[in-house]
């Protein structure tokens, strides 16, 4: 039977990085300890298709639902299974992924009216991958362990084609990138970040498209945004000054105003085009 193996390596802790594969052979090559069964995934987005897709052509049994139902389609082509809601899925499934857009759609997909919590049970896991804020996790978190599940709180770093590849980092800390002041160990953090497409690697990823003026979308400008005020809003309960985040809220407010939210957000320098427009 083919198995997904989830392990936590690196750093230990709330820094942990998590190590996540599925291949066609059940037994795990480091010998230690993973699960095989069915895998659910919750949202066939920029993200969340290619990772399922990986899933499937690693060998997983899959279990798809999307919002819009046709995004399902190409993964039901590959070989996935289908379920009207995320409470079917997760019912149907021992394991359930959810890649969704922000807090609101992420907590709606676990805890709404039909949401995965409702078919979770002992035994089960849920993971949510999307990028969402410390409560959101903590809500969601709530919900599912009180059915007795398991719930991970996994939002990855990477991009379309990493995700193509195969090569997202899971980053499990549970509450990120804001320092000792929400429980992180700073040599952690700069670990995870150093081995992570927010590392300077990301410059050669979008400097290319920044000087073509061209941005065919891998991380839309609106989910980089949600993302820069996410993580303001963790900064003021804190009292922690983030100027720079501050400073690329207010452009990436500007880009989003030019009309440009769906673009890829390296079009966040058309913003600053404007401004020396203006200034002229
Ligand atoms: N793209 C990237 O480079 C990266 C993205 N991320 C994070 O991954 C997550 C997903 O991003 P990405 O795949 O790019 O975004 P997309 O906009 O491509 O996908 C968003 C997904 O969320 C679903 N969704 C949105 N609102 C709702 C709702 N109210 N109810 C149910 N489903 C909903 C969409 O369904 P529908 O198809 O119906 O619209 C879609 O499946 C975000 O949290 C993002 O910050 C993390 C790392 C990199
Ligand atoms: O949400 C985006 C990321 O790369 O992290």
């Amino acid at each position: 039977a083919p198995a997904l193996r989830l392990r936590g390596c690196g750093g230990g802790g709330r820094g942990a990085r998590l190590v996540f594969s599925c291949s066609a052979s059940s037994s795990s090559p480091s010998g230690e300890g993973g699960f095989s069964g069915k895998v659910g995934f919750l949202g066939l987005g920029i993200m969340g298709a290619p990772m399922a897709s990986n899933l499937i052509k690693a060998g997983c049994d899959v279990t798809v639902w999307n919002r819009t139902r046709s995004k399902c389609d190409p993964l039901l082509s590959l070989g996935a299974n289908y379920e009207p809601s995320p409470a079917d899925v997760a019912s149907s499934c021992d394991v359930t992924f959810a890649m969704l857009a922000d807090p609101e759609s992420a907590v709606e997909v676990a805890c709404g009216a039909n949401g995965a919590a409702e078919g979770m049970a002992p035994g089960k896991g849920y993971v949510d991958v999307s990028t969402v804020d410390a409560a959101t996790s903590k809500l969601i978190g709530k919900h599912i362990t009180s059915t007795g599940a398991s719930f991970l709180e996994a939002p990855v770093s990477g991009s379309k084609k990493p995700a193509e590849d195969g090569l997202l980092i899971f980053l499990t800390a549970e509450g990120l990138l804001l320092s000792e002041k929400v429980g992180l160990d700073p040599n952690t953090l700069v670990e995870v970040i150093s081995q992570g497409a927010i590392s300077a690697p990301m410059f050669s990823l979008k400097g290319p498209s920044m000087v073509k003026a061209a941005y065919p979308t891998a991380f839309p400008l609106k989910h980089q945004q949600k993302d820069l005020r996410l993580a303001l809003s963790l900064a003021e309960s804190v009292s922690q000054s983030i100027p720079t985040v501050a400073a690329a809220n207010e452009l990436y407010k500007v880009a989003k105003s030019l009309g440009l939210a769906d673009q890829d957000f390296s079009a966040v320098i058309e913003a600053l085009k404007a401004k020396e427009e203006q200034n002229k």
